[in-house]
Order: C-alpha cells, then sequence, then structure tokens
C-alpha cells in the first residue's frame, strides 16, 4: 500500500477538469494507494524526465496524472501534480499535456525553509500564462510583472536584496530577481503567483513586512536545528519531510483506499477546504483560557477560520454544543452551506444540541424566547421593561419600526430639538442605553451612565426623551409588539436567570462572524449563551466593515479579549488592484475596533501590511453625464465580459438604495442583458446579472463586481445623514463609508466604479491616495 499526497497544484488541476472526469482521479488515486502495480493504472516513468520519481498513470483514455513517487524507510508515497491531457491525439491541444509536464517537473528540496517543493511546471502552463499577458493587453497595458509607472514595491522598504532573498527567505534566484524588479505590490503579487507555494507565501510575508524569523513562525516552517538535520539527511527523507513540513503545499490524503474515498468524499474541490494557511490552520486550532479575538480585512478568511474551527471543535468534543453565528439570517445560510461542503457528515444540530448549530443572530434570540416558559418570559420582562404583560405576539423591526418611533414623538410631544426626535438617534439611544442598561424608568434614566454615546444630554433633555420612549413601550406594550432588539436582551435575560438558577447554559461555545455589527441586545445574548471559560467565544470582526452597529466596549458585557486578539492580512479574495483601490476608500478616517489592543491600540483597525495573493486589472471607473448614460454604460460593460466568456449570473451590479434598483434592471434589460433583482435570501438564477443593494452584499463574492451609482448624489445618502446630531452624523457618514469598501471588497477577479456627475467624496478623497 502507498500513501497518496495531494499537491496545491495537484488539486487546482484537477479542479479544471471536466465534473465527469473528477470522480475518476479519486477512483484512480483509491486504486493507486491499493495496488500501484496494478496494469490498469499504467505507473510508468519517463524517459529524459526532469526527475527520475516522476510517474504518468491512466485516468482515463484521454486523461494522464503526472505523479512523483518516493520510496523510503520501506514506505512508498506518491505525489499528486496533477491531471492533464495524455499527448496521443492532443497534438493540437492548447493546454499542455501529461508528457510535457512530466518531462519538466521536479520535486526538490528546499534547502534554506526545509520543505520539499514542486518546481518546474510553470513552465508549461502555457493556459494560464497566456491568460494573464492577454488580460493585460486588453486592459490597454502590459501585465502587472512588467507594467510602468509609479513603483511602490513593498519590499523595497525593507532593504531586500536578491542575495538576502535567496539565502535566508529560500527564494529561487530567478524570482528573487523578478520580485525586486516588480513595480508594485499588484506586480509583485503576479510573480508570487508562478512561485512553489511555500516560496510564495514567504514572498507574501516579507511583501507585509514581516521580518524572516516572524514569518518562519507564521509559516510553521521548522526551527534551524531540523533544517540543519534535514540538509545533512539522504534525499527521499528530505523529501517526504519537507512535505510535511510544507502543509499548505502538500496534503496527505490517506495510505488505504478508503481513506482516499474518506477524504474524497468529505471534501469537495475548493482549495479552503485542503490547504489552509498555517496561520489559518493555528487559529482553527487555537486553545486558550477565554475569549478570543481575529480580526481582519475583507476576504482575509475570517468565515474560512471560523468554518474549519467549529468542525475541528466537534471533532474533539463530540458531545459539546457548538453555536456558529453571525448576523443575519441570509449569513447563516451561507455558513450553513459551506460547513456542508467542508465536512456533509457533520451533524448540523439545532440550538443547544451536541453538535454545530448554525443560525443567524437574531434567530437565536428568537428561538430562546419562544421556548421559555411563561414564568421565565414574565420574569424576563419585569427586569427589563418593568411591570405588565405582553404575549411577545408580533415582532418588528425596519421601516415599521421607525414608523413606531414617528408616532411616539407625535404622541409626546418633547420639548426637543428636532435632530433628537429622528428615529435613528432614538433607536440607537433606546438599544444601546435604555435596553443595554435595563432602564425602566425616568428616575434611572437620568442617572444611567451614556458611555460610548457620542451626543451628550443634560438632564431636562432626557426628561424629554423618556416621555417618547415610555409612549413607545406603552403602545407596544397595548399591541403585543417586540422590536427585534427587544427580543434580544429578553432572550439574554432568560438565559441569565437560568443559569443564576444552577439550570446551566445553553452551548458550551459560541463562534461569532460580522461581529462588528452586533448591538448592544446581541452582545448580552452571547454573553449569556455560554459560560465563562476556555474558548467561549470566538470572535470574527473587521471594524471597516461595520455598516449597521456602532462601536461598542465589549468588556461592558463581561467578554474580556485584551491580549487575546489577533490581525489577519493576507487577502484570498481580492487581487492586490482591487485590494488597494478598497483600501484607498478607508484611509484618512480614525476607525475603531471593538477593543483595541493593550499593546498597540491601532494594530486592531491598521490596514498596514494587507497584502493580495492575486493579481488582475486595475478597477475600471467609468464617469456620465447623467443616470441613463451611467447605466448605459454599465450594460455595455457587462456585455463586454459576457463576451470574453463570463456567466451573467457570477456578475453582480451593486447599488446604494433599493430604489436604484428597479431602474438599473430596467435601463439594462433595454440594453439585451439579463438581469434579476435580488433581495437578501433570493435564489440566484443562471444566465442573468444579479442586482442587489451594497448592503445585501455583505460577507458575500462575485467574479465581477459593478458599483454603481457612487456619485456625490448618493454616497453618503442624504437620507441616512438628515437632521442627525453632529456626532450621530460622524458615525452614520462613517458607515456610509464602510459600505463602499465592503462593496468594492466583494469583487474576485474585476471591479468596476461607476457615477453620474460629480463622483462620490469618498472617492475623491481616495484618488488621491492611490
Ligand atoms: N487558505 C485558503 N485557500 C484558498 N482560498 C481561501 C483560503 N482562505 C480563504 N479563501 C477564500 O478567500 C475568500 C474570502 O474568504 P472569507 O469569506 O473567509 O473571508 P472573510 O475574511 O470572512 O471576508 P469578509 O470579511 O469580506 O466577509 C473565499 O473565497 C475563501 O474561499
Amino acid at each position: 500500500m502507498a500513501t497518496m499526497v495531494m499537491t496545491k497544484t495537484g488539486l487546482k488541476s484537477i479542479s479544471a477538469l471536466d465534473q465527469s472526469v473528477q470522480p475518476m482521479v479519486w477512483s484512480f488515486l483509491e486504486k493507486l494507494s491499493d495496488n500501484d502495480e496494478s496494469p490498469g493504472l499504467k505507473i510508468k516513468p519517463l524517459k529524459n524526465a526532469a526527475d527520475r520519481r516522476v510517474r504518468t498513470g491512466r485516468v482515463n483514455k484521454s486523461y494522464r496524472a503526472v505523479l512523483f513517487r518516493v520510496d523510503h524507510d520501506g514506505q512508498r508515497i506518491y505525489h499528486m501534480v496533477g491531471v492533464w491531457p495524455h499527448d496521443e491525439g492532443n497534438e493540437k491541444a492548447l493546454t499542455s499535456t501529461a508528457e510535457e509536464m512530466a518531462s519538466s517537473v521536479q520535486l526538490t528540496f528546499n534547502a534554506a525553509l526545509g520543505v520539499a517543493e514542486v518546481t518546474g511546471a510553470e513552465t508549461h502552463d502555457h493556459a494560464a500564462v497566456e491568460k494573464a499577458f492577454q488580460m493585460g493587453r486588453e486592459e490597454g497595458r502590459e501585465e502587472a510583472l512588467t507594467a510602468a509607472g509609479r513603483r511602490d514595491n513593498p519590499l523595497e522598504n525593507f532593504s531586500w536584496t536578491v542575495d538576502t532573498l535567496v539565502e535566508d527567505a529560500g527564494i529561487t534566484p530567478r524570482y528573487a530577481e523578478a520580485a525586486l524588479q516588480a513595480n508594485d505590490q499588484a506586480g509583485l503579487s503576479a510573480v508570487a503567483d508562478r512561485m512553489p507555494e511555500v516560496q510564495r507565501l514567504m514572498l507574501l510575508e516579507l511583501a507585509m513586512g514581516t521580518g524572516i524569523a516572524e514569518a518562519r513562525r507564521n509559516l510553521s516552517l521548522p526551527d534551524d536545528q531540523e533544517v540543519q538535520q534535514l540538509r545533512e539527511a539522504e534525499e527521499e527523507q528530505q523529501l517526504t519531510a519537507g512535505a510535511r513540513n510544507a502543509p499548505s503545499a502538500f496534503s496527505f490524503i490517506g495510505s488505504t483506499p478508503e481513506e482516499v474515498k474518506k477524504a474524497y468524499n468529505e471534501l469537495s474541490m475548493a482549495e479552503w477546504q485542503i490547504f489552509l494557511h498555517p496561520e489559518q490552520r493555528r487559529y482553527v486550532d487555537h486553545r486558550g483560557t477565554g475569549s478570543f479575538r481575529l480580526t481582519g480585512g475583507a476576504g482575509t478568511g475570517k468565515t474560512v477560520i471560523l468554518v474549519h474551527r467549529a468542525r475541528e471543535m466537534h471533532r474533539r468534543s463530540p458531545d459539546a454544543r457548538i453555536l456558529l453565528t453571525t448576523y443575519t439570517v441570509a449569513l447563516g445560510d451561507s455558513l450553513r452551506h459551506q460547513l456542508k461542503q467542508l465536512d456533509h457528515t457533520l451533524p448540523q444540530v439545532p440550538l443547544g444540541a451536541a453538535g454545530v448549530a448554525v443560525a443567524g443572530i437574531d434567530q437565536v434570540a428568537a428561538k430562546v424566547l419562544d421556548a421559555a416558559t411563561a414564568e421565565e418570559k414574565g420574569a424576563a420582562q419585569e427586569l427589563i421593561f418593568g411591570p405588565g404583560r405582553n404575549e411577545f405576539r408580533r415582532r418588528v423591526g425596519g421601516p415599521q419600526e421607525v414608523q413606531l418611533w414617528k408616532d411616539a414623538v407625535l404622541t409626546a410631544d418633547p420639548q426637543l430639538d428636532q435632530s433628537l426626535t429622528q428615529e435613528a438617534f432614538l433607536g440607537q439611544e433606546y438599544l444601546s442605553v435604555v435596553l443595554a442598561r435595563r432602564v425602566k424608568s425616568l428616575e434611572e434614566y437620568v442617572r444611567v451612565p451614556r458611555t460610548g454615546r457620542g451626543t451628550r444630554l443634560s438632564r431636562s433633555q432626557r426628561v424629554e426623551l423618556w416621555k417618547i420612549f415610555e409612549q413607545f413601550r406603552t403602545s407596544n406594550l397595548a399591541s403585543d409588539r417586540l422590536t427585534f432588539a427587544e427580543v434580544t436582551v429578553l432572550a439574554a435575560a432568560i438565559l441569565e436567570s437560568r443559569a443564576e438558577l444552577g439550570r446551566g447554559h445553553l452551548v458550551d461555545h459560541v463562534l461569532v462572524d460580522e461581529a462588528q455589527d452586533f448591538h448592544a441586545g446581541h452582545w448580552q445574548l452571547l454573553r449569556a449563551l455560554a459560560p465563562v471559560r476556555g474558548d467561549d467565544l470566538f470572535i470574527a470582526e473587521d471594524a471597516h466593515q461595520r455598516i449597521y452597529g456602532q462601536k461598542l466596549t465589549l468588556k461592558q458585557f463581561g467578554i474580556e479579549i485584551r491580549g487575546r486578539s489577533r490581525r489577519l492580512k493576507l487577502n484570498y479574495r481580492t487581487t492586490a488592484q482591487n485590494l488597494r483601490f478598497a483600501v484607498s476608500l478607508l484611509e484618512g478616517e480614525k476607525w475603531e475596533a471593538l477593543e483595541a489592543n493593550a499593546d498597540d491600540p491601532d494594530e486592531v483597525t491598521s490596514t498596514l501590511g494587507y497584502t493580495s495573493i492575486l493579481t488582475g486589472p486595475e478597477p475600471v471607473i467609468i464617469e456620465r453625464e447623467t443616470v441613463q448614460e451611467e447605466y448605459v454604460a454599465a450594460a455595455e460593460r457587462i456585455q463586454y465580459w459576457q463576451q470574453r466568456g463570463r456567466a451573467l449570473e457570477h456578475v453582480a451590479v451593486l447599488a446604494r438604495s433599493k430604489r436604484h434598483m428597479q431602474d438599473l434592471a430596467q435601463v439594462l434589460g433595454s440594453q439585451g442583458v439579463p438581469a434579476q433583482v435580488l433581495g437578501r435570501d433570493s435564489a440566484v438564477k443562471e444566465g442573468a446579472v444579479q442586482i442587489r443593494t451594497m448592503h445585501a452584499a455583505k460577507g458575500m463574492e462575485f467574479q465581477c463586481v459593478l458599483l454603481t451609482g457612487v456619485g456625490a448624489d448618493h454616497l453618503p445618502a442624504r437620507y441616512a445623514l438628515k437632521n442627525l446630531p453632529e456626532a450621530e452624523q460622524r458615525d452614520a457618514r462613517q458607515r456610509e463609508r464602510s459600505l463602499l469598501y465592503v462593496a468594492a471588497s466583494r469583487a474576485r477577479d474585476e471591479l468596476v466604479v461607476t457615477y453620474s456627475g460629480a463622483p462620490s467624496e469618498f472617492m475623491a478623497e481616495a484618488s488621491t491616495r492611490r
């Protein structure tokens, strides 16, 4: 029996194959691990190969697998390099043939890093190289690697030379030279793209400003002593140990046919499911003494880590009750889908059962409340609202809640400045002060600390405001209504009192995604869900993506993350070009995370060192005089993408407000572009572009994104700022800026921004920084 190792290039080449061929590759690997001498496999060495270990094997009539065979210490290992067309009958093939690949690839030991690597594959990857050059030409410029223009190569800031890159960082000399010649981050990513995996990750670490020793730690590379020992070992041992030392490039998928089959059944073809970055792996496995916070820009893999971590925690403790939660129901659905994709055998269970439960945080609150006894509900109501009874039948939020605030202001008729009677201000004050502090009377409200609230209030203003709050509550009580925010604090109160009565907690561990948007009620609920102990809460957030909530201090909810917080910098979604654009929208603003790092308060919200592993065309900005012309230009761009083979359903057209979506659909339709207007939960149809609001694109990603309406008239949206007190206006403006960042960072490959009239102030400011 032989051990099967999947290389990252191997996985990529398999996922590029037709769906009907992919299972044949896995069945080939299964048979190979059982008996590599089976004649049907046709395992053959190749004459004149660059590496004597190389073998080809028959997947089917048209495809051959390319593998390395390593025999060490009585054990046989096959490294899957990939699957390509067989040369017979494929003379005109555009892609490389298996035989061409097999003749050039080598499995080598990188003596500086102590890892094995596959080299030589890129010289035959005609299709990828051609695509990169074509992309560059179509955008009217050379490929980023050789692009002229502003020099902004991050390596230059750290005085790297070819010699130090080669000797200390283990980079192959020709890549070291190319990396130092790159004009900018995008050029560097283009070079990195061609490099063996561990070298690539090392180069990106250096580009983020990490020193060699730290980079080695981040990449979980072996220490000096081990590398030294391996340097002196025989080659077969170097390659065997070197593959284990490089889990980001090689993954051991099994040493029996059953194990290989299990790997196939558990894993689909997505890279993130098999090759986690060593740093991601560390956070998946992290065990701590309390809560932990992971922060990082859009696309740095926070969700991927949470999903893996949920599975890992379940594997370690099958009896543990784990909750994976996020901001909305739709994002919860997407988490559920990703978890299933990662491991369809993992039990997804109802809240509070052993296994992993996945739900939006408001769903969790509703479930707790709905499952509570009448007695528990009564006690919680008493604690939050004071006397009175409500059956908790009707739930309100959104525009309905806005109307209720308007009605309450009209009825209460307070003596207040207009800015203090805006629904946005009242809703925040009610949530962050009245509900969060469980204020039940005027006496309590005039005395309660309002920490973190920007707008100061005098005693008499509080007296007038309380009239509105009281009216709001009285009318809701009479009509049997609860706001979603009220549901969260009631649910928290129910869980707290159960714990106080010694009846335990609902779950053991909570994993939170999109935490930057959670409000005070959500945090109370999260704290009450799990007992305070090791790994109780694992929180993923990005302060730059706060588009709903306000900055809060977690300590006030009994959540202590100081000293237990880390930032991710490597972006897996967005190309270097799009990332630079998105980040330029953020700079020049003061950002605050849920909690600063004690030793470096600005670290959490810094964008310093954000780096992308991908490269592509520069974002395109299209300016037109009128909205109609703008939308027509959008349609033309979509047609251009379509001509280049993009499937329309992978194109997202994002708008600031719902009311623009129908207009967009109408103009796109009139230009012959099929379009679908989607809400958060709508299913996507094939063959039509997706029109969504920028808000609804949160947490999602698309191959191509068209950001429309990024003009001064729409961003920031006037209605979002109207008549608010000054401090609230600042927050609201920041949320609008974040919204643009969220929307811009949804693009995987290509980003186009359109506006009519003058550009948004956010764009104008950013263009001076790019
Ligand atoms: N190790 C990896 N290998 C390959 N792809 C990865 C890896 N980690 C993450 N990705 C991919 O990068 C993209 C972004 O990941 P993810 O959604 O987890 O980021 P995020 O930090 O949660 O983003 P956002 O904050 O914007 O929601 C996804 O397409 C994901 O599959």
